[in-house]
């Protein structure tokens, strides 16, 4: 079967062929840098991340950027309010008093960054910052006033617009008609020729900081979010490139009008549009905004980094996931279950202590077709929960070559999803890997004999045990799906 990828703005799975042959141009939406990361935007970078590695396994030489908007209004709104009088105790004080828009941004650029490796998503080969293209940035809009789709603001804010009306595709990507699309929030409708019209260029205003503010051939000012976009994909990918990714929520404004820009500008832009599902809470996207979030520092609280990769990746990028704690349970067992088929089958078969050696398997059948299908997750890991069982049963009936089969399967299907136990990146001494384990184990013990002790009704016994816990840092939360444990101060 070939490799075949929903593409949003076709609404249909599309054989996969790229513009070059052996080749793949991947850009994808990255964080505006104005707060901590939420584990949906880290679901995100996963999903592109699985999507890059089943790219290189079937030989594709793979070109991944991801840009950095790190001048935004939000941006700038907290950097001031970090100059304003504060009340400490006030859970909304700032992280950072006095904090200059740059080094707000810079500082949340490193708590992705931070978020990105411990969970195992791959560096892209590119990750520029949307400060760092003014110029790319102006010739683009310049070409799009040239080109008649883009006009200096009609009164005197010294703001740039693409002109929506002279652009008879806008709406394509989403299907919509322009009659039915609401204003862009961007700037107050006065200076617009219609209130569709979105900001490439935004004029300084008075009071904003002189640092944020970058002479133009219309005036200082600062880019437009969606022009960013346009223009650092084309410096790093080319006028025409394979895949452009982001969120679900990310197709309208931002992608319609990143489309209609480059396409006005005469760029054939993306050949495909992938976008990932939300990942939700109670049902609803979760949002700095909404405040239903979720950070990765408290999931790795509460499960170690592996545990959590399984987690965000586990389902098909495109359906939402709807968190609940009880779910990192099934990861953590669905972990277990892989592990430990592998390190049996290490003893058993290399010996105690042994590593995996190398070996030329390839993934199975059915997990590259699950793959090549618009990247079937869930398909995928019931291959590699199938091959855990077979392993087992090989194991279990002492048969070497079967049992060398499954387990150099499990580490090839495992190594594409980057869930492999066995890699280094997840024992590499943070604590999290081999150390953790044995914690785990030890904790569980402890668990189980206080469950016992609850059932018997002695009551002063499961409190002494969890005291114990307590007094060794560690704290145990009850909930339906049973117990869990975490380390109180991590
Ligand atoms: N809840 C979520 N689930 C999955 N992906 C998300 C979620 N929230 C944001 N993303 C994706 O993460 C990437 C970076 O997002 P961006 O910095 O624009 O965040 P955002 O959508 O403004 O987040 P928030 O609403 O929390 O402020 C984008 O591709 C975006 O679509
Ligand atoms: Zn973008």
């Amino acid at each position: 079967m070939s490799l075949r990828f929903y593409d949003t703005a076709a609404a249909e799975i599309r054989d996969f062929v790229p513009l070059q042959p052996g080749k793949v141009g991947l850009y994808y939406c990255g964080a505006t840098v104005q707060g901590d990361p939420h584990v949906g935007h880290i679901r995100s970078g996963i999903a592109f991340d699985q999507l890059t590695r089943w790219l290189r396994y079937r030989g594709y030489e793979v070109t991944v950027v991801r840009n950095v908007t790190d001048i935004d209004d939000k941006i700038l709104a907290k950097s001031a309010a970090s100059f304003e009088p504060f009340d400490p105790a006030d859970p909304d004080a700032p992280a950072v008093p006095n904090e200059p828009w740059w080094a707000l941004a810079y500082r949340y650029e490193q708590a992705f960054q931070l978020a990105y490796d411990t969970l195992g998503v791959q560096r892209p080969t590119y990750e520029p910052r949307a400060t760092g293209h003014i110029p790319e940035m102006h010739q683009l809009i310049q070409l799009l006033i040239d080109r008649g789709h883009a006009y200096p603001a009609l009164d005197d804010s010294g703001d740039v617009y693409f002109d929506v009306r002279s652009w008879a595709q806008y709406g394509s990507l989403t299907r919509q008609n322009i009659e039915d699309m609401q204003a862009a929030p961007d700037a107050g409708p006065r200076g617009k020729r219609d209130p569709r019209d979105f900001a490439l260029w935004k004029g300084y205003k008075e009071g904003e900081p002189a640092t944020a503010c970058w002479p133009s051939p219309w005036g200082g000012g600062r880019p437009g979010w969606h022009l960013e976009c346009s223009a650092m994909v084309t410096k790093y990918l080319g006028t025409a490139f394979d895949i452009h990714g982001g969120g679900l929520d990310l197709r309208f404004p931002h992608h319609e009008n990143e489309v209609a820009q480059s396409q006005a500008a005469g760029h054939a832009f993306a050949n495909f549009w992938m976008h990932n599902g939300m990942v939700t809470f109670e049902g609803e996207k979760m949002s700095k905004s909404v405040g239903n979030i979720v950070t990765p520092a408290e999931m790795l609280a509460i499960a170690r980094p592996l545990v959590v990769r399984y987690y965000l990746g586990q389902a098909q990028y495109r359906s939402a996931l709807d968190y609940n704690p009880g779910s990192l349970a099934e990861a953590a067992a669905a972990v277990e279950r892989i592990e430990g088929f592998m390190q049996r089958a290490l003893k058993f078969l290399y010996g105690e202590g042994a590593g995996l050696p190398e070996a030329e398997e390839q993934v199975p059948a059915a997990f590259a077709a699950a793959m090549d299908d618009d990247l079937n997750v869930p398909q995928a890991l019931a291959a590699v929960h199938e091959a855990v069982r077979a392993g087992n049963t090989a194991l279990d009936a002492k048969d070497k070559d079967a049992a060398r089969r499954a387990l150099h399967q499990v580490a090839a299907m495992a190594d594409v999803l980057f869930i492999n136990p066995l890699d280094p990146h997840w024992n590499s001494g943070t604590g999290d890997g081999a150390e953790h384990r044995a914690l785990d184990s030890l904790v569980q013990a402890q668990l189980q004999e206080r469950r016992a002790a609850r059932e018997a009704k002695d009551w002063a016994r499961a409190d002494a045990i969890r005291d114990t816990l307590a007094a060794a840092g560690i704290t145990v939360a009850d909930s339906v799906d049973g117990a869990t444990w975490s380390i109180a101060d991590r």
